[in-house]
């Protein structure tokens, strides 16, 4: 009989290498490379307008990347957000994208569509293949529910839930696609102190389920009590990456987040330019209305 040791090491379950998103004359993120090892809570700070949520959408296929590429469990994902999904990473957003008329489970039974074998057409149309499998997915939607607290809501419109429950909700729908990688985009942004410490909770309980997580947060208190490794994005660029401790005394995030000059820094020109991609807008800026939104950016940067 062989050993178990307890000290495995770390498996990769996301590797993004050399990830540049260019817009037009502007690199929103440049050259980024990120692993997320099985078991592992993640954080993904800097400024806004760092490129955070732009690396997300390269992750999940919303934006084919400039260039670079991105594994899950040592695969390479085609730039296909069905396909990354039905791959193993799930992600949520930073503004509220749950189908308000529809009840939690439903939004939860949505989310479960990639991991049915009779998809979301069959689902929709309720045909004869479809109700064998809605038992089994029934279930699981409500022990999903159960998780986050909201079993008893279960028959609620989503859109009657607070605005805090509709966050978890969110990350209960994501979580029916059974990921292996959760991409949380700014979770608590909205959420005052006490959602803020059950979010936190929350966080660690699915990472204990053996999913593991990649946030973006504003909310420093937040992401240096809940991540393993934490990454700081400045102007597209990875700056720094350490534990919570190295990158909370590090001198250059302190400068970034007060809004200090720093080497590198754009002149005029390029923030002309900048402002020049922004106005013209691209195919992918209206698709991806996340990466413009607005909701979140109140209270950041502390
Ligand atoms: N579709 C797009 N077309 C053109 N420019 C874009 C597009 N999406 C993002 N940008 C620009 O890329 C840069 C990075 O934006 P991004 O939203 O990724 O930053 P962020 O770090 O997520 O910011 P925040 O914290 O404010 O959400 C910004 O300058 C933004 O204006």
């Amino acid at each position: 009989m062989t050993h178990m040791t307890t000290t495995t090491a770390p498996t990769p379950v996301l590797e993004a290498s050399g990830v540049t998103m260019r817009f037009g004359g502007l690199t929103a993120v440049r050259s980024v490379d990120l692993t997320v090892n099985s078991g592992e809570i993640v954080g993904l700070i800097g400024p806004n307008g760092a490129g955070k949520t732009t690396f997300f959408n390269c992750l999940t296929g919303l934006y084919v990347p400039t260039e670079g590429k991105v594994s899950y469990k040592g695969t390479v994902l085609p730039p296909k957000p069905h396909l990354v999904t039905s791959a193993g990473i799930a992600r949520t957003f930073q503004n509220i994208r749950l189908f308000a008329n529809m009840t939690v489970l439903e939004n939860v039974l949505v989310g479960r569509h990639t991991r049915t074998k009779e998809g979301l057409w069959s689902a929709l149309l309720r045909g004869p293949g479809f109700r064998k499998a809605e038992a089994a997915s029934r279930e699981r939607a409500m022990e999903l529910l159960e998780f986050i607290g909201l079993d008893h809501k279960a028959d609620h419109l989503s859109r009657n839930l607070p605005y805090g429950e509709q966050r978890k909700l969110e990350i209960a729908r994501a979580m029916a696609s059974e990921p292996g990688l959760l991409l949380l985009d700014e979770p608590t942004a909205g959420m005052n102190p006490q959602e803020t410490r059950a979010t936190e909770d929350l966080v660690f309980a699915i990472r204990d389920r053996g999913i593991a997580v990649l946030v973006i947060e504003h909310d420093m208190r937040f992401i240096f009590n809940l991540s393993d490794r934490v990454a700081c994005l400045v102007q597209g660029e990875k700056l720094v990456e350490g534990t919570s401790e190295v990158v909370q005394g590090d001198e250059r995030v302190i400068a970034a987040y007060l809004g200090e000059p720093f080497e590198g820094a754009p002149g005029d020109e390029e923030l002309a330019e900048v402002e020049a991609a922004e106005a013209s807008g691209t195919a992918e800026a209206s698709d991806a209305s996340d990466a413009q939104s607005t909701t979140s950016k109140e209270g950041t940067a502390q």
